[in-house]
């Protein structure tokens, strides 16, 4: 069975990404590193994590001109992540030029409007204040450029997924019922996601700020 989960292991101590993997490497189904842990730790770091068997997914939300990112995902490639994150905000071109510098398998993702952001703060860049319609509107984009999927909340899932059957979506802003939502905007319960159309589930401090990582991924598993 594939799992959905990816655990995003957001420390920049290798020991600490480790032993998380170790206690959920039975109830998730990959693990999802970020800017937090790659900038402390590199690639050696990133292929520590990947001899836990577990698809990697590099969260480093690439955003800069075309040749700029491509070159990037060039030097990521040695890695061949599962999944890499771009900002769809970058472009057609940047998105068309990052797929065609990706390794085969690699998924590339789009970062649509961060789930950290609501329609005041879209208003206050500058964007019409709906996140809804701007998701929909860059998962265009990203589909027209010829790349794996996006990046969204669970709130604009379904319209995405409409709009571009055959994408891959990435949800993040995962909660379980009730549970503190920190710096997150746009949430939605692991279940709902799913059922609104996400591909995979990204979660983070809801398994790894937990005093028992492996209970809580399995208390969040047992609600699939
Ligand atoms: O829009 C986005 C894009 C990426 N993320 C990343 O997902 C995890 C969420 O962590 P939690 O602790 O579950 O809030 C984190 O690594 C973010 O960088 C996102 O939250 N929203």
């Amino acid at each position: 069975m594939t799992r959905p989960i990816y655990v995003a292991l957001d420390t920049p101590d290798l020991e600490r990404a480790k032993a998380i993997a170790a206690r959920v490497k039975n109830h998730v189904g990959g693990l999802k590193l970020g800017l937090e842990f790659f900038c402390a730790n590199g690639h050696a770091g990133v292929r520590e994590m990947a001899a836990y068997g577990l698809p990697i997914f590099l969260d480093l939300k690439l955003h800069d001109i075309p040749n700029t990112v491509a070159k990037a995902v060039q030097s990521l490639s040695p890695l061949k992540p599962a999944i890499l994150t771009i900002h769809a905000s970058g472009g057609r071109a940047m998105m068309e030029d990052a797929k065609a510098a990706a390794p085969a398998g690699t998924k590339v993702v789009a970062v649509t409007v961060l789930t950290s952001l609501d329609g005041t703060d879209l208003a206050s860049i500058g964007l019409a204040d709906d996140p809804h319609a701007q998701v929909v509107r860059l998962a265009g984009l990203a589909r027209d450029a010829g790349i794996d999927g996006i990046v969204c909340s669970g709130n604009e899932v379904a319209a995405a997924r409409k709009a571009w059957p055959g994408g891959f979506f990435v949800v993040p802003g995962v909660r379980p019922a009730g549970g503190d939502i920190g710096d997150q905007k746009r949430v939605m319960t692991p279940r709902a996601a799913l059922d609104a159309g996400a591909s995979i589930l990204v979660i983070g401090r809801p398994i790894t700020a937990a005093e028992d990582s492996d209970t809580a991924a399995r208390a969040i598993e047992a609600t699939l």
